[in-house]
């Protein structure tokens, strides 16, 4: 068989992939028995894509082209996520240069993933919004875990517009109402959802039986000439490709200036005071009532959770402008937004 082939070609890929993996690296490169790599990646606490760890995904897939190794599946080493897209510590209160650097960076790795002249594949093992749903959608095929994960496109839900290369992908692959529908509410699917819309192809009981779906996918092509499969796939994405690369300044101008809408931005901070991880001290420079307004709403729906209407907390500190913040051991104030007294 042909794969069987690839792999006795590969075999001694298996010690420089066992060096790979020893460096402190977000992405665990295996080849198996059949040659298909699988890149797990592991970039504490949720696969986010960081600059890093984009140009760290852009040397895998170079690794895995410049050795001719024939099919890949991307999946999560983690047990709940498979990626929360794109890292809010890129994108809150950006610098111009690097956000733009950080962008290019991220057109580049896009076009490299699904323009790849290797079989593409994606075992999506958890939680899959915004980049990483379109780090999926941009493989061939998509198995998602049952579970209560979901996978979509929240960007709106962000102050965020996706790009239009995301877009149209979104549209080539679920048909154009449900495409709008999701992208403008903002909606999550389940993967019961996601696969009536065809947002994916098979729905998994765990990452192992996701990742032998997948290895079923990649088998058909035993029986299809490499050529005719890599050129077909060629014709089919190659036109976006170009698009992209037309109008890669113009896609990034648009971007930024989304990013540093305030609107964004508030939506930015509220992401991040609501982790300690990345609630970075540098963030807080100097005193905001809006920013400390925001960040009490994000402590009080860590304490509270569900009881706690974190987003509407936030929604009334942009209203009255930090005028009125909320103290979590102080009921008067934080009365409006418990849901269930
Ligand atoms: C081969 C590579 C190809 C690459 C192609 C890449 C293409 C990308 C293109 C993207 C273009 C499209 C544009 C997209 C816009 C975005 O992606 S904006 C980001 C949108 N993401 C989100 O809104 C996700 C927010 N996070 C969540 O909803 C949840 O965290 C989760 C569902 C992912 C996980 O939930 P849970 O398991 O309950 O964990 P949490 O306690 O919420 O989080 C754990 C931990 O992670 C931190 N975190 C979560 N998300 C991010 C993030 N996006 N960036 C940075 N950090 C994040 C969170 O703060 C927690 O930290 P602590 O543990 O509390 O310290």
């Amino acid at each position: 068989m042909l794969l069987r082939r690839v792999y006795k070609q590969h075999r001694w890929l298996a010690s420089h992939v066992k060096f790979l993996s020893t460096q402190k690296s977000s992405i665990d490169i295996k080849v198996d028995n059949d040659g298909i790599a699988i890149l797990n990646l592991q970039r504490p606490p949720v696969n986010s894509f960081s600059m890093d760890f984009l140009k760290e995904l852009s040397k895998s897939l170079d690794f895995v082209e410049n050795n001719k190794i024939t099919a890949m599946i991307l999946t999560s080493a983690f047990p709940r996520v498979f990626s929360a897209g794109l890292d809010i510590n890129e994108v809150y209160k950006p610098d111009a240069v690097r956000f733009k650097e950080f962008w290019t960076t991220l057109q580049e790795v896009w076009m490299k993933l699904f323009g790849a002249r290797f079989i593409t594949a994606a075992a999506i093992n958890g939680q899959s919004p915004a980049g990483g749903c379109l780090m999926a959608m941009s493989c061939e095929y998509r198995v998602m875990i049952k579970g209560t994960f979901t996978i979509g496109m929240n960007e709106t839900s962000l102050g965020l517009i996706a790009p239009t290369w995301f877009m149209e992908l979104v549209k080539n692959t679920i048909n154009v109402r449900d495409a709008e529908y999701a992208f403008t509410t903002s909606r999550m699917f389940t993967p019961e959802e996601a696969l009536k819309v065809r947002l994916i192809d098979e729905i998994a009981a765990d990452k192992d039986d996701a990742i032998a779906k997948c290895k079923r996918f990649i088998k058909k092509f035993d029986e299809i000439t490499p050529s005719a499969r890599i050129n077909t796939k060629m014709k089919l994405r190659g036109p976006a490709i170009k698009k992209l690369q037309n109008t890669r300044q113009e896609d990034t101008e648009e971007i930024y200036q989304l990013v540093i809408h305030p609107d964004t931005q508030k939506v930015a901070i509220f992401q991040l005071y609501s982790s300690p991880v990345s609630a970075n001290p540098a963030i807080i420079t100097g005193y905001d009532p809006m920013e400390v307004c925001i960040e009490n709403c994000a402590q009080c729906k860590k304490m509270l959770g569900a009881w706690f209407e974190g987003q509407l907390c936030a929604e009334s500190c942009i209203k009255y402008r930090g005028k009125m913040i909320p103290d979590c051991e102080n009921y008067a104030s934080i009365s409006p937004f418990l849901n269930k007294l």
